[in-house]
Protein backbone atom coordinates (compact mmCIF):
# COMPACT_ATOMS: atom_id res chain seq x y z
CA UNK A 1 0.00 0.00 0.00
CA UNK A 2 3.02 2.10 0.69
CA UNK A 3 4.28 1.99 -3.03
CA UNK A 4 0.74 2.40 -4.12
CA UNK A 5 0.82 6.02 -2.15
CA UNK A 6 3.38 6.88 -3.67
CA UNK A 7 2.28 6.28 -6.88
CA UNK A 8 -0.16 8.18 -5.95
CA UNK A 9 1.58 10.86 -5.07
CA UNK A 10 3.41 10.80 -8.63
CA UNK A 11 0.41 11.06 -10.50
CA UNK A 12 -1.12 13.30 -9.01
CA UNK A 13 1.98 15.64 -9.39
CA UNK A 14 2.64 14.55 -12.87
CA UNK A 15 -1.17 15.15 -14.15
CA UNK A 16 -2.84 17.16 -10.72
CA UNK A 17 -6.40 17.44 -12.85
CA UNK A 18 -6.80 14.31 -13.70
CA UNK A 19 -7.85 13.23 -10.64
CA UNK A 20 -10.33 15.00 -8.50
CA UNK A 21 -11.01 14.20 -4.42
CA UNK A 22 -14.62 12.70 -5.86
CA UNK A 23 -13.74 11.57 -9.22
CA UNK A 24 -11.89 8.68 -8.26
CA UNK A 25 -13.70 6.40 -5.11
CA UNK A 26 -17.36 7.25 -5.94
CA UNK A 27 -17.31 6.60 -9.38
CA UNK A 28 -16.39 3.60 -9.38
CA UNK A 29 -18.34 2.84 -6.47
CA UNK A 30 -21.80 3.31 -8.85
CA UNK A 31 -20.87 0.22 -10.70
CA UNK A 32 -21.90 -3.29 -10.18
CA UNK A 33 -24.43 -2.77 -7.53
CA UNK A 34 -26.44 -5.25 -8.50
CA UNK A 35 -23.59 -8.04 -8.05
CA UNK A 36 -24.66 -7.36 -4.43
CA UNK A 37 -26.51 -9.81 -1.96
CA UNK A 38 -26.46 -9.88 2.02
CA UNK A 39 -25.31 -6.39 3.25
CA UNK A 40 -26.26 -4.90 0.09
CA UNK A 41 -28.30 -2.57 1.80
CA UNK A 42 -25.17 -1.19 4.50
CA UNK A 43 -22.58 -0.99 1.73
CA UNK A 44 -25.13 0.98 -0.42
CA UNK A 45 -25.84 3.23 2.33
CA UNK A 46 -21.69 3.31 2.86
CA UNK A 47 -21.68 4.36 -1.07
CA UNK A 48 -23.71 6.90 -0.02
CA UNK A 49 -21.77 8.36 2.78
CA UNK A 50 -19.20 8.38 0.55
CA UNK A 51 -20.77 10.60 -1.70
CA UNK A 52 -21.54 12.99 0.62
CA UNK A 53 -17.67 13.46 1.63
CA UNK A 54 -16.73 16.99 1.14
CA UNK A 55 -13.55 16.66 2.20
CA UNK A 56 -10.46 14.70 0.99
CA UNK A 57 -10.48 11.62 2.96
CA UNK A 58 -6.94 10.93 1.75
CA UNK A 59 -5.15 9.50 -1.41
CA UNK A 60 -4.52 6.11 0.67
CA UNK A 61 -8.16 5.98 1.99
CA UNK A 62 -9.57 6.17 -1.47
CA UNK A 63 -7.02 3.30 -2.52
CA UNK A 64 -8.56 1.14 0.28
CA UNK A 65 -12.33 1.97 -1.10
CA UNK A 66 -11.42 1.60 -4.35
CA UNK A 67 -9.99 -1.60 -4.07
CA UNK A 68 -12.27 -3.06 -1.35
CA UNK A 69 -15.29 -1.89 -3.70
CA UNK A 70 -13.90 -4.12 -6.18
CA UNK A 71 -13.09 -6.79 -4.03
CA UNK A 72 -16.64 -6.55 -2.80
CA UNK A 73 -17.81 -6.39 -6.44
CA UNK A 74 -15.92 -8.57 -8.72
CA UNK A 75 -13.59 -10.86 -6.07
CA UNK A 76 -9.97 -10.99 -6.37
CA UNK A 77 -7.75 -8.74 -8.80
CA UNK A 78 -8.58 -9.95 -12.59
CA UNK A 79 -6.94 -7.47 -14.51
CA UNK A 80 -4.10 -7.74 -15.89
CA UNK A 81 -1.21 -5.53 -14.57
CA UNK A 82 -0.89 -1.85 -16.55
CA UNK A 83 2.18 -0.56 -17.28
CA UNK A 84 4.81 1.02 -14.97
CA UNK A 85 4.30 4.76 -16.38
CA UNK A 86 0.62 4.01 -16.07
CA UNK A 87 0.89 5.31 -12.53
CA UNK A 88 -2.98 5.98 -11.72
CA UNK A 89 -4.07 2.76 -12.95
CA UNK A 90 -1.03 0.97 -11.17
CA UNK A 91 -2.25 2.05 -8.10
CA UNK A 92 -5.50 1.27 -8.26
CA UNK A 93 -4.04 -2.10 -9.36
CA UNK A 94 -1.84 -2.94 -6.58
CA UNK A 95 -4.27 -1.69 -3.86
CA UNK A 96 -6.86 -4.27 -5.35
CA UNK A 97 -4.19 -6.65 -6.14
CA UNK A 98 -3.02 -6.52 -2.19
CA UNK A 99 -6.64 -8.02 -1.00
CA UNK A 100 -5.45 -11.09 -2.60
CA UNK A 101 -8.28 -13.98 -1.80
CA UNK A 102 -10.08 -12.11 0.66
CA UNK A 103 -13.86 -13.15 0.33
CA UNK A 104 -16.42 -10.71 -1.56
CA UNK A 105 -18.31 -10.47 2.29
CA UNK A 106 -15.35 -9.43 4.34
CA UNK A 107 -14.44 -6.92 1.73
CA UNK A 108 -17.85 -5.43 1.61
CA UNK A 109 -18.22 -5.56 5.20
CA UNK A 110 -14.61 -3.34 5.40
CA UNK A 111 -15.87 -1.52 3.12
CA UNK A 112 -18.57 -0.61 5.56
CA UNK A 113 -16.27 -0.35 8.08
CA UNK A 114 -14.28 2.12 6.47
CA UNK A 115 -16.61 4.40 5.39
CA UNK A 116 -17.91 4.48 9.19
CA UNK A 117 -14.37 4.72 10.88
CA UNK A 118 -14.90 8.48 8.43
CA UNK A 119 -18.28 9.47 9.99
CA UNK A 120 -17.18 11.93 11.85
CA UNK A 121 -15.83 14.06 9.55
CA UNK A 122 -18.52 13.47 7.08
CA UNK A 123 -21.24 14.49 9.70
CA UNK A 124 -18.42 17.58 10.69
CA UNK A 125 -18.59 18.76 7.31
CA UNK A 126 -22.04 18.27 6.34
CA UNK A 127 -23.21 20.16 9.55
CA UNK A 128 -20.31 22.85 10.30
CA UNK A 129 -18.90 25.36 7.57
CA UNK A 130 -15.08 25.23 8.34
CA UNK A 131 -13.73 27.14 10.49
CA UNK A 132 -16.33 27.86 12.71
CA UNK A 133 -16.22 26.64 16.50
CA UNK A 134 -17.77 23.35 16.97
CA UNK A 135 -18.89 22.70 20.38
CA UNK A 136 -19.69 18.82 20.53
CA UNK A 137 -22.44 18.09 23.03
CA UNK A 138 -23.91 15.32 24.90
CA UNK A 139 -20.66 15.90 27.67
CA UNK A 140 -21.62 16.24 31.44
CA UNK A 141 -18.58 16.55 32.59
CA UNK A 142 -16.74 18.17 29.70
CA UNK A 143 -17.04 20.67 27.39
CA UNK A 144 -15.63 19.95 23.60
CA UNK A 145 -15.02 22.15 21.22
CA UNK A 146 -13.06 22.40 17.61
CA UNK A 147 -12.26 25.04 15.81
CA UNK A 148 -9.19 25.66 13.44
CA UNK A 149 -8.02 21.90 13.31
CA UNK A 150 -7.91 22.21 17.09
CA UNK A 151 -10.00 19.94 19.23
CA UNK A 152 -10.20 20.93 22.97
CA UNK A 153 -11.37 18.80 25.48
CA UNK A 154 -12.08 20.75 28.61
CA UNK A 155 -12.72 19.19 32.24
CA UNK A 156 -15.75 21.00 33.27
CA UNK A 157 -16.58 20.41 37.01
CA UNK A 158 -14.78 23.47 38.28
CA UNK A 159 -16.87 23.42 41.83
CA UNK A 160 -15.31 20.33 42.11
CA UNK A 161 -11.57 21.04 40.99
CA UNK A 162 -12.30 19.11 37.86
CA UNK A 163 -12.13 15.73 39.57
CA UNK A 164 -12.35 13.22 37.68
CA UNK A 165 -15.25 10.84 38.48
CA UNK A 166 -16.47 7.83 36.73
CA UNK A 167 -18.67 9.30 34.44
CA UNK A 168 -15.81 11.76 33.65
CA UNK A 169 -13.42 9.11 32.75
CA UNK A 170 -15.69 7.64 30.49
CA UNK A 171 -16.33 11.09 28.49
CA UNK A 172 -12.65 11.74 28.60
CA UNK A 173 -12.39 8.35 26.79
CA UNK A 174 -15.22 8.88 24.48
CA UNK A 175 -13.61 12.39 23.69
CA UNK A 176 -10.33 11.39 22.76
CA UNK A 177 -12.07 8.39 20.84
CA UNK A 178 -13.85 11.34 18.75
CA UNK A 179 -10.61 13.41 18.58
CA UNK A 180 -8.36 10.73 16.52
CA UNK A 181 -10.85 10.63 14.35
CA UNK A 182 -12.26 14.05 13.68
CA UNK A 183 -10.54 16.69 11.40
CA UNK A 184 -8.57 18.49 13.72
CA UNK A 185 -4.61 18.06 13.40
CA UNK A 186 -4.06 18.27 17.46
CA UNK A 187 -5.65 17.27 20.47
CA UNK A 188 -5.58 19.82 23.73
CA UNK A 189 -6.82 19.52 27.10
CA UNK A 190 -7.34 21.72 29.38
CA UNK A 191 -9.33 22.72 32.69
CA UNK A 192 -12.42 24.57 33.21
CA UNK A 193 -11.73 27.27 36.39
CA UNK A 194 -8.77 27.84 38.82
CA UNK A 195 -7.77 24.33 38.90
CA UNK A 196 -6.26 21.90 35.90
CA UNK A 197 -7.94 18.79 37.72
CA UNK A 198 -7.73 17.82 41.29
CA UNK A 199 -7.38 13.96 40.21
CA UNK A 200 -9.25 11.22 40.73
CA UNK A 201 -12.43 12.17 42.34
CA UNK A 202 -11.70 10.55 45.94
CA UNK A 203 -16.11 9.76 45.78
CA UNK A 204 -14.85 7.08 43.58
CA UNK A 205 -14.20 4.70 46.24
CA UNK A 206 -17.39 5.25 48.26
CA UNK A 207 -20.10 3.55 45.93
CA UNK A 208 -19.14 -0.25 46.93
CA UNK A 209 -20.72 -2.78 44.65
CA UNK A 210 -22.29 -6.24 45.53
CA UNK A 211 -19.05 -7.51 45.40
CA UNK A 212 -17.46 -5.54 48.09
CA UNK A 213 -14.22 -3.27 48.72
CA UNK A 214 -12.55 -6.37 46.35
CA UNK A 215 -14.83 -6.16 43.34
CA UNK A 216 -14.60 -2.04 43.75
CA UNK A 217 -10.45 -1.71 43.65
CA UNK A 218 -10.85 -4.55 40.38
CA UNK A 219 -13.69 -2.66 38.84
CA UNK A 220 -10.92 0.90 39.20
CA UNK A 221 -8.02 -1.11 38.19
CA UNK A 222 -10.26 -2.07 35.05
CA UNK A 223 -11.51 1.38 34.62
CA UNK A 224 -7.72 2.99 35.16
CA UNK A 225 -6.03 0.44 32.73
CA UNK A 226 -8.49 1.08 29.99
CA UNK A 227 -8.46 4.66 30.40
CA UNK A 228 -4.55 5.36 30.17
CA UNK A 229 -4.74 2.73 27.26
CA UNK A 230 -6.29 5.58 25.85
CA UNK A 231 -4.01 7.99 26.26
CA UNK A 232 -1.26 5.66 24.90
CA UNK A 233 -2.68 4.74 21.69
CA UNK A 234 -4.26 8.57 20.89
CA UNK A 235 -2.40 9.10 17.64
CA UNK A 236 -1.91 12.87 16.89
CA UNK A 237 -0.28 15.45 19.02
CA UNK A 238 -1.70 15.78 22.16
CA UNK A 239 -1.29 18.74 24.12
CA UNK A 240 -2.13 19.53 28.01
CA UNK A 241 -2.61 23.34 29.15
CA UNK A 242 -2.20 23.29 32.53
CA UNK A 243 -4.31 25.82 33.45
CA UNK A 244 -3.53 25.87 37.60
CA UNK A 245 -3.18 23.22 39.76
CA UNK A 246 -2.80 19.50 38.93
CA UNK A 247 -2.93 16.45 41.45
CA UNK A 248 -2.58 12.69 40.67
CA UNK A 249 -3.55 10.88 37.87
CA UNK A 250 -4.04 14.59 35.65
CA UNK A 251 -0.29 15.19 37.08
CA UNK A 252 0.64 11.81 35.82
CA UNK A 253 -0.88 11.17 32.71
CA UNK A 254 1.00 14.23 31.39
CA UNK A 255 4.11 11.95 30.49
CA UNK A 256 1.72 10.50 27.90
CA UNK A 257 1.61 13.82 26.72
CA UNK A 258 3.09 15.72 23.53
CA UNK A 259 3.44 18.75 24.87
CA UNK A 260 2.06 20.23 28.30
CA UNK A 261 2.18 24.28 28.82
CA UNK A 262 2.11 25.67 32.40
CA UNK A 263 0.18 28.80 33.50
CA UNK A 264 2.08 30.61 35.89
CA UNK A 265 -1.05 29.30 38.55
CA UNK A 266 -0.11 25.60 37.72
CA UNK A 267 1.62 23.34 40.55
CA UNK A 268 2.11 19.74 40.06
CA UNK A 269 1.00 17.16 42.99
CA UNK A 270 1.62 13.15 42.92
CA UNK A 271 0.29 12.26 46.78
CA UNK A 272 1.25 8.49 46.28
CA UNK A 273 2.05 8.13 49.72
CA UNK A 274 -0.12 10.42 51.53
CA UNK A 275 -2.96 8.36 50.05
CA UNK A 276 -1.39 5.11 50.38
CA UNK A 277 -1.34 4.73 46.63
CA UNK A 278 1.75 3.81 44.05
CA UNK A 279 2.15 5.51 40.01
CA UNK A 280 -0.13 5.06 37.92
CA UNK A 281 -0.73 6.94 34.56
CA UNK A 282 2.36 4.94 32.98
CA UNK A 283 4.40 7.75 34.86
CA UNK A 284 6.65 4.89 36.62
CA UNK A 285 7.84 4.45 33.38
CA UNK A 286 7.76 8.37 31.49
CA UNK A 287 8.26 10.35 34.41
CA UNK A 288 12.20 9.06 34.96
CA UNK A 289 12.50 9.49 31.21
CA UNK A 290 11.09 12.89 31.31
CA UNK A 291 13.16 15.18 29.91
CA UNK A 292 13.59 13.60 26.60
CA UNK A 293 12.95 16.28 23.78
CA UNK A 294 9.04 16.04 23.09
CA UNK A 295 7.97 15.77 19.59
CA UNK A 296 4.85 16.88 18.02
CA UNK A 297 4.59 16.03 14.47
CA UNK A 298 2.07 13.12 13.72
CA UNK A 299 4.55 10.89 11.97
CA UNK A 300 7.45 11.58 14.55
CA UNK A 301 4.75 10.52 17.35
CA UNK A 302 3.53 7.27 15.20
CA UNK A 303 7.34 6.43 15.05
CA UNK A 304 8.06 7.26 18.71
CA UNK A 305 5.11 5.29 20.19
CA UNK A 306 5.25 2.54 18.08
CA UNK A 307 8.30 1.47 19.66
CA UNK A 308 7.38 2.06 23.14
CA UNK A 309 3.86 1.10 22.90
CA UNK A 310 4.15 -2.59 24.17
CA UNK A 311 6.10 -1.53 26.83
CA UNK A 312 3.98 1.05 27.34
CA UNK A 313 0.88 -1.16 28.03
CA UNK A 314 2.84 -3.49 30.12
CA UNK A 315 3.92 -1.02 32.29
CA UNK A 316 0.02 -0.04 32.40
CA UNK A 317 -1.07 -3.11 33.02
CA UNK A 318 1.56 -3.65 35.92
CA UNK A 319 0.41 -0.34 37.84
CA UNK A 320 -3.20 -1.28 37.57
CA UNK A 321 -2.07 -4.96 39.19
CA UNK A 322 -0.33 -2.86 42.07
CA UNK A 323 -2.66 -0.04 42.75
CA UNK A 324 -5.88 -2.81 42.74
CA UNK A 325 -4.21 -4.13 45.99
CA UNK A 326 -2.77 -0.61 47.44
CA UNK A 327 -6.60 0.55 47.33
CA UNK A 328 -7.24 -2.26 49.80
CA UNK A 329 -4.76 -1.37 51.87
CA UNK A 330 -4.92 0.49 55.19
CA UNK A 331 -3.22 3.37 54.08
CA UNK A 332 -5.62 4.40 51.00
CA UNK A 333 -9.12 3.62 53.24
CA UNK A 334 -7.57 5.85 55.27
CA UNK A 335 -6.64 8.95 53.96
CA UNK A 336 -9.48 8.73 51.49
CA UNK A 337 -12.24 8.40 54.87
CA UNK A 338 -9.63 10.90 55.67
CA UNK A 339 -10.12 13.51 52.97
CA UNK A 340 -14.18 12.22 52.99
CA UNK A 341 -14.55 13.34 56.19
CA UNK A 342 -12.79 16.76 56.15
CA UNK A 343 -10.18 16.06 58.20
CA UNK A 344 -7.15 15.77 55.95
CA UNK A 345 -6.53 17.80 52.65
CA UNK A 346 -3.45 17.94 50.80
C1 LIG B 1 -10.40 4.98 39.19
C2 LIG B 1 -9.02 5.31 38.76
C3 LIG B 1 -8.14 5.82 39.89
C4 LIG B 1 -6.87 6.36 39.36
C5 LIG B 1 -5.84 6.71 40.43
C6 LIG B 1 -5.73 8.14 40.60
C7 LIG B 1 -5.13 8.67 41.65
C8 LIG B 1 -5.18 10.10 41.93
O1 LIG B 1 -5.55 10.96 41.16
S1 LIG B 1 -4.65 10.51 43.50
C9 LIG B 1 -5.12 12.20 43.73
C10 LIG B 1 -6.52 12.33 44.30
N1 LIG B 1 -6.80 13.72 44.62
C11 LIG B 1 -6.59 14.25 45.81
O2 LIG B 1 -6.13 13.61 46.72
C12 LIG B 1 -7.01 15.67 45.96
C13 LIG B 1 -8.09 15.81 47.01
N2 LIG B 1 -8.51 17.22 47.11
C14 LIG B 1 -7.90 18.10 47.92
O3 LIG B 1 -6.95 17.82 48.59
C15 LIG B 1 -8.47 19.49 47.91
O4 LIG B 1 -9.82 19.44 47.54
C16 LIG B 1 -7.73 20.45 46.97
C17 LIG B 1 -6.31 20.72 47.50
C18 LIG B 1 -7.63 19.90 45.55
C19 LIG B 1 -8.47 21.81 46.88
O5 LIG B 1 -8.66 22.30 48.19
P1 LIG B 1 -9.56 23.58 48.40
O6 LIG B 1 -9.09 24.70 47.55
O7 LIG B 1 -9.61 23.82 49.88
O8 LIG B 1 -11.01 23.19 47.84
P2 LIG B 1 -12.02 22.13 48.46
O9 LIG B 1 -11.30 21.02 49.13
O10 LIG B 1 -13.04 22.83 49.25
O11 LIG B 1 -12.66 21.53 47.13
C20 LIG B 1 -13.83 22.07 46.54
C21 LIG B 1 -14.81 20.96 46.34
O12 LIG B 1 -14.23 20.01 45.46
C22 LIG B 1 -14.20 18.72 46.06
N3 LIG B 1 -13.01 18.02 45.63
C23 LIG B 1 -11.84 18.56 45.27
N4 LIG B 1 -11.01 17.61 44.87
C24 LIG B 1 -11.66 16.44 45.00
C25 LIG B 1 -11.30 15.10 44.73
N5 LIG B 1 -10.13 14.76 44.24
N6 LIG B 1 -12.21 14.15 44.95
C26 LIG B 1 -13.44 14.46 45.42
N7 LIG B 1 -13.84 15.72 45.68
C27 LIG B 1 -12.95 16.69 45.47
C28 LIG B 1 -14.15 19.03 47.55
O13 LIG B 1 -14.62 17.92 48.26
C29 LIG B 1 -15.09 20.21 47.61
O14 LIG B 1 -16.41 19.71 47.52
P3 LIG B 1 -17.57 20.34 48.41
O15 LIG B 1 -17.11 20.17 49.83
O16 LIG B 1 -18.78 19.55 48.07
O17 LIG B 1 -17.64 21.78 48.00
Amino acid sequence: MAMAYLAWRLARRSCPSSLQVTSFPVVQLHMNRTAMRASQKDFENSMNQVKLLKKDPGNEVKLKLYALYKQATEGPCNMPKPGVFDLINKAKWDAWNALGSLPKEAARQNYVDLVSSLSPSLESSSQVEPGTDRKSTGFETLVVTSEDGITKIMFNRPKKKNAINTEMYHEIMRALKAASKDDSIITVLTGNGDYYSSGNDLTNFTDIPPGGVEEKAKNNAVLLREFVGCFIDFPKPLIAVVNGPAVGISVTLLGLFDAVYASDRATFHTPFSHLGQSPEGCSSYTFPKIMSPAKALRISKEVIRKREREKLHAVNAEECNVLQGRWLSDECTNAVVNFLSRKSKL
